[in-house]
């Protein structure tokens, strides 16, 4: 009805009106997202060359991984993203957001350089940048670690706090272009770009970190930063664009909101149903992204493979995910069923893991290992091609920026710890156990389909609630003619 009430009032066609300049708008913010992902994962194949030449052990390659959410979390930063980016709007966000990626990212190239292990700085980070290493020390950093691992930990917690800025302000510049149009195929096409960034990575980083045989781990970061900087220049281009729809909406009588004010956070906060698709985010999230870390050695040691083998086993997930889900997007648009698309992905999921946890390890069947995976790759898109276009059914335009924000807090948390609580379980499993290839996973699997059946629980109590709330979740995005003609009737008589 909001959209029909602002076509009525609005006879001028806006920019957002053109196929074209939406769909270059969102070129624009999938590239920067693309760039982004590509950064996050560009060091998880270098692993061994990361121990072999700056001397990271795995709790050193840890410490590092961890620490992207570290700021967004304990510092509350994405928090004060989703208060900038609803006070200071899409454009002005998206340029602060990539300058911080660029710089976080610059910090993390010079400390894996020579320049940095002979510099002074290395010296202070030695002697200086330690804290101790006790069982509940959840800091970046601990006494003993290189150097260059505690300074490219520094780099790459600046850089996440760009990354998950980039992140809310992408989704709020995509609702903004494509509001009441292919919003869900737009998200869709975003996440699957973001997708193929990761499955990029995993094949190129060791391509480039062992160009013509000689070993540099700093060779594909400092590539990876100079695409952040692509990112960055295409959201200074996207700021025009975004800046001549807004004096358009300006001029031509759109629907203004009142503007954003601090105390307003306090309707998320109070929202039930907003707390649902936040717990089922953490829930769902937190059994795929740390599963991702873990993936590897699971394969490995299910089906008796090198790293490689089980690396090239993996790659279908990121790209079966990228394949899929700006196909539901689509079809969320033109069908609707979020809700039901949710329960769907947290089943789909429970089954992986617990084939993972179970039917792998008696079979050590490969076919059964890329069957669950693609399963997993069909939920990691039904999943996510349905929660963040179903965010603006639930929360006030104006408070969009903060609702994401708090969401991706949230699942920080859950981003944050599972890795450290998954480590830990495979440990108290596994005690003696020396050799990596020889690890049992069925409890760390055990946990992580706990966690989809708590993300089942919290999508049937969300359908059950949107049914009798009527958000709309189980409705297309847009909307068909039979409805608008309906609308225009009533609205005319
Ligand atoms: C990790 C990050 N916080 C996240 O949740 N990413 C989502 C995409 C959210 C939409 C970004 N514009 C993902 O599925 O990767």
């Amino acid at each position: 009805m909001a959209n029909l009430q602002k076509s009525i009032s609005s006879p001028q066609e806006l920019l957002r009106d053109k196929a074209w300049a939406r769909w270059t708008a969102l070129v624009l913010l999938a590239s920067a997202m693309f760039f982004a992902y590509i950064f996050v994962d560009v060091l998880s194949p270098l692993q061994e060359y990361l121990q072999s030449t700056k001397g990271w052990d795995p709790s050193a390659y840890g410490r590092f991984a961890g620490s992207e959410t570290f700021l967004n979390v304990f510092v509350f930063f994405l928090i004060f993203a989703g208060i900038i980016l609803d006070k200071m709007g899409v454009r002005f966000t998206a340029i602060l957001a990539g300058a911080v990626m660029v710089a976080g990212g610059f910090i993390n190239y010079y400390a894996l350089t020579d320049s940095f292990m002979e510099s002074g700085l290395k010296n202070f980070m030695d002697d200086f940048v330690n804290l101790p290493d006790t069982w509940w020390n959840i800091t970046p950093f601990y006494d003993g670690m290189p150097a260059s691992a505690k300074l490219s930990a520094i780099g790459f917690m600046i850089f996440g706090c760009g990354c998950e800025m980039s992140g809310i302000t992408v989704s709020r510049g995509i609702v903004k272009w494509f509001e009441g149009k292919e919003m869900a195929l737009a998200m869709g096409i975003e996440m699957a770009v973001a997708r193929l960034g990761v499955a990029v990575v995993f094949l190129g980083s060791p391509a480039i970190a062992t160009f013509r045989d000689n070993i540099s781990v700093s060779r594909p970061i400092a590539l990876s930063v100079l695409l952040l900087l692509i990112g960055l220049i295409g959201f200074i281009v996207y700021s025009f664009m975004d800046k001549k729809l807004e004096n358009e909406m300006g001029s031509n009588g759109e629907v203004k909101d009142d503007p954003f004010k601090i105390s307003d956070l306090k309707y998320i906060f109070s929202s039930k149903v907003f707390w649902i698709v936040a717990l089922l985010c953490v829930l769902y999230y937190s059994a795929i992204f740390p599963f991702q870390k873990y993936a590897n050695n699971m394969l490995q040691c299910n089906l008796g493979i090198s790293a490689e083998a089980a690396g090239r086993v993996f790659f279908v997930f990121p790209l079966g995910a990228a394949a899929i889900t700006p196909l539901l997007g689509n079809f969320l648009d033109r069908k609707g069923k979020g809700a039901t698309m949710l329960i769907w992905g947290a089943i789909l999921m429970i089954i992986c893991h617990l084939t993972f946890a179970f039917v792998l390890p008696a079979t050590r069947s490969a076919v059964i290992a890329y069957s669950a995976i693609v399963l997993l790759g069909i939920s990691f898109s039904l999943v996510p091609a349905s929660l963040w276009p179903s965010v603006p059914k639930l929360v006030d335009n104006r408070l969009l920026g903060s609702a994401y924000a708090v969401i991706f807090w949230i699942q920080n948390i859950g981003l944050y710890a599972f890795p450290m609580i998954i480590g830990a379980v495979l440990a108290a499993t596994n005690p003696g156990v020396e050799n990596a290839m020889d690890y049992n996973y069925t409890v760390p699997m055990l946990v992580f389909a706990s966690l989809g059946g708590l993300a089942l629980i919290l999508g049937i109590i969300l359908k059950a609630l949107d049914a009798k709330k009527h958000y709309g979740l189980e409705l297309p995005n847009i909307p068909s003619e039979k409805s608008l003609e309906a609308e225009v009737e009533s609205a005319e008589g």
